[in-house]
């Protein structure tokens, strides 16, 4: 990262405005042109972080991402067009990215970060961003960053809400100072179940190129040591104290016992790719597929059909057949004789079968575990629908719209 003062007289034009900032400067300019940034995830943090990268004349930026882009990335991924749906994530925004700066170089990596190929990745690069989603991908970005001396900046977004901090920086704490152990895995949230609006990790992806590029510039005030948090619906930011570097941490401490790379699937009980990832809580003969559920229907055969999605998603879309009982109020003892009513009402006195359904057939399952505890005393049969309102859309009806 040493300074030349190699700036073409392109790069006076195109960076005018930046370089008479005082902070940056012709030495700063010629600093970050000859810097590297890595950023993990091409996605919703991705596309702004790396878009602000190139933007302010960082040399060399590497993507990696192991996705393609569907639709529902483009509310938030604005790297990705319309016309990039189907394509990798590595490839669409490199393209949109070189579209915005020919001089800069784009190294695109389409593969899942892990433990056998990370270091190699990371060591390339002067500072790492994380925009991933996920908690393995996060201990297997703080240890490469350890391992290899280099600086993380670390965010996230959900909801309306987005975080942001510099781990391994200044002697600042690493991830692993402060969360020595990961989250059991269905605490965890992310985009697609819990939803994000787009614009927040748009503001999140933008400071964490602005973080990235101080990192860069060797300025003080960035975020190591402190969270920065966000809280889009009241346009709140707040900076949180972080606890400092801890001397007995596994990794970064005076005596590591995580020389190398470990097994963070296995380490964290989840992998980086959780999409649509069925899970079997019940028999085969508590379920049954949407076909058959469409036969049922059909044939107008009695049932009552309990959607247990949340009410803006059953907003979304619902089968007409449906009653919205969210599977969150039958985890709540207070609603439990309430629900018992309506479910011995709607059975006629539970002479008709309960089927429940769900977006991709995990949520039914627990709701029929949940209810079988509820009406075990009426003695109704209690199913499921395999594969939820994605399967219905993929067997039965292919106009009723997915998310
Ligand atoms: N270990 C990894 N290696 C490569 N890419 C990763 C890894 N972990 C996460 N990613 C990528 O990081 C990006 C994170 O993007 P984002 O949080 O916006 O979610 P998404 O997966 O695009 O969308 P959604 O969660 O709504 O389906 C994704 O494109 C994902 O493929
Ligand atoms: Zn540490």
């Amino acid at each position: 990262m040493q300074a030349n003062r190699n700036l073409t007289n392109k790069d006076i034009a195109r960076y005018s405005r930046q370089i008479i900032v005082p902070n940056v400067g012709v030495g700063g300019q010629c600093k970050l042109k000859q810097s590297s940034v890595l950023i993990v995830g091409a996605g919703g943090l991705g596309c702004p972080a790396s878009l602000y990268l190139v933007g302010a004349g960082i040399g060399r930026i590497g993507i990696v991402d192991y996705d393609i882009v569907e639709e529902n990335n483009l509310h938030r991924q604005l790297l990705h067009s319309e016309k990039s749906v189907g394509e990798k994530k590595v490839k669409s925004a490199a393209d949109a990215l070189k579209r915005l700066n020919e001089d800069l170089q784009v190294d695109e990596y389409y593969f899942s970060l892990d433990s056998s190929n990370a270091l190699d990745v990371v060591r390339k690069y002067d500072v790492v961003i994380d925009a991933s989603d996920n908690v393995a991908t996060r201990y297997l970005l703080n240890d490469a960053c350890v391992l290899s001396g280099k600086p993380l900046v670390s965010g996230s977004a959900l909801q309306m809400e987005g975080q942001l901090t510099v781990y391994n920086h200044n002697g600042g704490p690493c991830y692993r100072c402060l969360y020595p152990k990961p989250p059991p895995p269905e605490t965890v949230s992310n985009c697609s179940d819990a939803g994000v609006l787009g614009a927040v990790p748009g503001v999140i992806g933008v400071l964490q190129a602005l973080e990235a590029i101080k990192v860069l510039l060797g300025q003080s005030g960035t975020l190591d040591s402190r969270l920065l948090l966000f809280d889009a619906s009241e346009s709140v930011f707040r900076n949180v104290k972080l606890r400092k570097k801890n001397a007995n941490c596994s990794v970064c401490g005076e005596n590591p016992t995580i020389t190398q790379l470990i097994d963070y699937v296995q380490f964290c009980g989840s992998s980086p790719n959780d999409k649509d990832k069925g899970i079997t809580l019940l028999d085969d003969k508590d379920r049954i597929s949407a076909i058959e559920l469409a036969k049922k229907i059909e044939s107008d055969e009695k049932l009552l059909l309990i959607d247990v999605r949340m009410e803006n998603e059953f907003e979304i879309c619902a089968l007409p057949q449906s009653v919205n009982i969210p599977i969150t109020k039958m985890e709540k003892p207070c609603h439990v004789d309430e629900i018992k009513e309506e479910i011995k009402s709607k059975t006629e006195n539970h002479n008709i079968p309960v089927f429940t359904i769900c977006r991709r057939g995990n949520d039914s399952q627990k709701a029929v575990k949940l209810l079988q505890t509820i009406c075990k005393d009426l003695g109704v049969e209690i199913k499921d629908i395999k594969g939820g309102l994605h399967d219905w859309t993929r067997t039965v009806d292919s106009n009723f719209p997915i998310y």
